[in-house]
């Protein structure tokens, strides 16, 4: 079979989008490594398919998979390029577009200068629920790694993100401790690394050692951990700006029981076929 799909990104975090509304296609973990696989096949950090919705409140379902295969909760780079797929393709004239994910549900709305806004919804504190194994919610937590002790922020966005403040992100260990606290055993689930470098009160530096991926050039859903964390110790105001590798994205937060609203970029790279 022929599967048609976009190739987009958010600052640099790449997506195969697929539309299986229009296309009919029992997509399985295999075929994402496949179209993944930046040597063998298309090439992204997620495959993020569209499909028609599950219940009346909300106009499509949002599903997730990162390159190893894994269907995952939430993506916030992902869900900016969702709202211009589904715009670009006329598969709706809403504005803003409700979709929901595993994570739960978000709202979408692209703006003048076709930046989209998502509201991601609130931050889930409780441990069980990231899910992170903890004797009591805190702010922080010390987690044991490598021989060292760290001191940590376990934040969900719908997906699970542990949070360390570094003082350079340009030295942070992602490539080394990133994977050791990825798998680390108190995330049952896994859980995506974030190395934050506050630079002031309203500007952030981020990178991301993403669960199932590694290292990727952005993370939506990790900017929003990275500023709940930031506000929650006392280092950030309620609306900062987020500086990843491949851009900026803009974050606003009014405090628990709030959603994190998240404000960027979406590009379409090209359109093709893939064999599958
Ligand atoms: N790797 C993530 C999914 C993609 C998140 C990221 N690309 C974003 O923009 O939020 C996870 O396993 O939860």
């Amino acid at each position: 079979m022929l599967l048609k799909f976009t190739k987009m990104h958010g600052l640099g975090n790449d997506f195969v989008v697929v539309d299986l509304i229009t296309q009919r296609f029992n997509l399985k973990p295999h075929h994402v490594r496949k179209i993944a696989d930046r040597n063998f096949g298309v090439g992204c950090d997620q495959l993020l398919v569209v499909e028609a919705p599950s219940r009346p409140d909300v106009d499509f379902r949002y599903r997730i998979f990162n390159a190893e295969g894994s269907e995952v909760e939430q993506c916030g780079n992902g869900a900016r390029c969702f709202a211009r797929f589904v715009r670009d393709k006329k598969l709706t004239g809403n504005n803003p577009i409700r979709v929901e994910t595993a994570g739960g549900i978000i709202s979408l709305e692209i703006d003048e200068q076709k930046r989209v806004r998502v509201d991601m919804g609130a931050p889930i504190l409780e441990p069980d629920a990231i899910p992170f194994i903890a004797d009591a919610r805190a702010t922080t937590y010390t987690l044991e790694a490598d021989g060292r002790d760290y001191t940590v922020s376990a934040i969900s966005m719908g997906n699970p993100h542990v949070v360390l403040q570094v003082d350079d992100t340009r030295y942070a260990p992602v490539a080394t401790l990133g994977p050791i606290l990825e798998a680390h055993g108190r995330f049952p689930k896994r859980v995506n690394v974030g190395f934050m470098q506050v630079l002031d009160r309203q500007r952030f530096r981020l990178r991301v050692f993403e669960r199932g991926v590694g290292e990727t050039l952005a993370c939506g859903s990790g900017a929003c951990a990275a500023m709940v964390a930031g506000v929650q110790r006392g280092l950030l105001d309620s609306n900062a700006t987020a500086e990843l590798n491949g851009g900026e994205l803009i974050l606003s937060w009014q405090g628990e029981g709030h959603p994190v609203i998240m404000t960027g970029p979406a590009t379409t790279v090209f359109e093709g076929q893939v064999r599958i």
